[in-house]
């Protein structure tokens, strides 16, 4: 697939570079978990950033939304030359919710996005606006079912709705296709693919799906600490590092 993609209600960067990591490092303590990480992430660009447990995936999440200090540059660039710090919309690995949780979709979205009280009925006007955040992910159905009988598709829907308020420049999901069904799955996928184009924004995230990779990223980062290979799916997939890191015996052909 892998088509540079630009909406009409963004504002439109000609392809320029959106946000430019270059020669990130992060440590814990002694062990360092990220070291010499470059890539750029275009507007409108979708880039997966697949890698074994524990390569850094999340690590290098957190330090895009400024959580964990760094080494290195973490450079935003926006529409106009705008360099001052986007809005960023993060997904982070599903929580869990209790089954008999009486918290609905409606109080959660609510205590999120307003100082309302849980406890006392949403206005009229909050109902509404949880709504329409809602109506972006075409969950307009979910908002009285309760957190807890939510399918893993449905919760990653009120996630990603809740990531979509404000509007972000860039969105950045950790796994948000684990727990989640193959109709799941392709809803969320297409959904993925709809709200790039439609609002031009640029989107990061992190999964150890392979198999549908060809299918939405531009781009893919194969990480272990450090970035061992980018390019298309393809590319990255039949890549002797990729067949390295996860341990494939492939035969001469390099094929599966
Ligand atoms: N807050 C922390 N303090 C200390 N070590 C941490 C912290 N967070 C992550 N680590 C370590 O950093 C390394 C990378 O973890 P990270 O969660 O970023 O990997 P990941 O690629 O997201 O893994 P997974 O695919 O299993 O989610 C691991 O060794 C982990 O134990």
């Amino acid at each position: 697939m892998s088509v540079h993609k630009h909406g009409d209600s963004g504002p439109g960067c000609a392809g320029s570079c959106c946000l430019k990591v270059t020669d990130l490092g992060v440590n814990f303590g002694s062990e360092e978990v990220l070291h010499n990480v470059s890539f750029h992430l275009h507007c409108g660009e979708i880039v997966a950033l697949i890698g074994p447990n524990g390569a850094g995936k999340s690590s290098l999440f957190r330090t895009i939304l400024g959580q964990i200090p760094h080494t290195g540059d973490i450079e935003f660039q926006r529409a106009g030359g705008d360099r001052t710090r986007p809005l960023i919309g993060y997904v982070p690995q599903s929580p869990s919710f209790d089954r008999g949780d009486p918290v609905s979709v409606l109080d959660f979205f609510s205590a999120a996005i307003s100082k309302w009280p849980v406890f006392l009925p949403s206005p009229k006007k909050l109902r509404e606006r949880v709504a329409g955040c809602l109506a972006r992910v075409h969950g307009d159905t979910l908002i009285d079912k309760r957190m807890g009988a939510l399918s893993g598709g449905e919760l990653q829907r009120v996630l990603l709705a809740l990531a979509l308020e404000p509007l972000p420049h860039i969105l950045v999901l950790d796994e948000p296709l684990s727990g989640v069904d193959i109709d799941g799955e392709k809803q969320l996928l297409d959904m993925l693919d709809e709200i790039r184009t439609k609002y031009d924004l640029s989107i990061l995230l992190s999964t150890h799906d392979f198999a549908t990779l060809d299918q939405y990223a531009d781009k893919v980062l194969l990480l272990k600490s450090e970035i061992l290979k980018v390019g298309t799916p393809a590319e990255v997939l039949s890549s002797p590092e990729f067949q390295a890191v996860f341990h494939l015996d492939l035969g001469k052909g390099g094929r599966r």
